[in-house]
């Protein structure tokens, strides 16, 4: 990934909010962080995923979010989840610089949605809590063709539920936009759709 494709990210948030960017990192990446998603989910290692503060997920929680998901830490990033990690240390100071954002760390983790999984619609900041300002979610699916479904969708209008754009999961496509700002749902797949989602976050603000 070259710094102009960061500079067209960057605009493109600063003017509209969202970014949608086709092949942010090289295939050989996106299928070795694949693989891995693949062989954590193989082994049992991943947990269901919860929404809100809660760590538990519920009978009702799973109608809501039915992902499995598997948080990266630094110090046990395998080579591929470093190199993400760097190009997302990259983009980060690139937002920093362009727009005083004043990112000050990612929190990231894997994602396999089964086939049926969806996530309802929400926003990513938790209420009261402020600190995550800026959603990355990077596709890892290899072959997405758009029967397969599991399009992000998008609502460009506050809770209003129209107008919005789906976005398809396609392996190497990075969408990212103001996590404060947009609502947004993934819909149901026909095949396992896997995913690395971070959020660049500001520190505390909650008291
Ligand atoms: O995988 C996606 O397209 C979105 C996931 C999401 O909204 C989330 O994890 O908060
Ligand atoms: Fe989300």
């Amino acid at each position: 990934m070259n710094s102009r494709s960061n500079d067209l990210l960057v605009d493109a948030i600063a003017n509209d909010g969202y970014a949608i960017t086709p092949d942010f990192l090289p295939p050989a990446l996106i299928k070795a962080l694949a693989d891995e998603a693949k062989a954590l989910h193989a082994q049992g290692a991943l947990q269901a995923a919860t929404t809100g503060l809660s760590s538990r997920r519920s009978a009702d929680n799973i109608g809501l979010r039915g992902d499995f998901i598997h948080w990266l830490e630094d110090d046990l990033a395998s080579p591929a989840q470093q190199d993400y990690l760097a190009a997302m240390r990259q983009l980060q100071q690139d937002f920093n610089q362009a727009l005083f954002m004043g990112l000050f760390e990612l929190e990231t983790h894997l994602a396999v949605y089964p086939p049926g999984a969806v996530y309802r619609k929400h926003l990513d900041q938790f209420q009261g809590r402020a600190e995550r300002q800026v959603s990355c979610i990077l596709y890892l699916n290899e072959d997405w063709q758009p029967e397969d479904g599991g399009t992000l969708r998008i609502y460009l209008n506050g809770n209003a539920s129209e107008p919005y754009m789906d976005i398809s999961p396609t392996g190497g496509t990075l969408v990212t936009f103001l996590s404060g700002r947009f609502m947004h749902e993934v819909m149901p797949s026909r095949r396992e759709r896997i995913s690395l989602t971070g959020w660049f976050r500001t520190r505390s603000t909650s008291v």
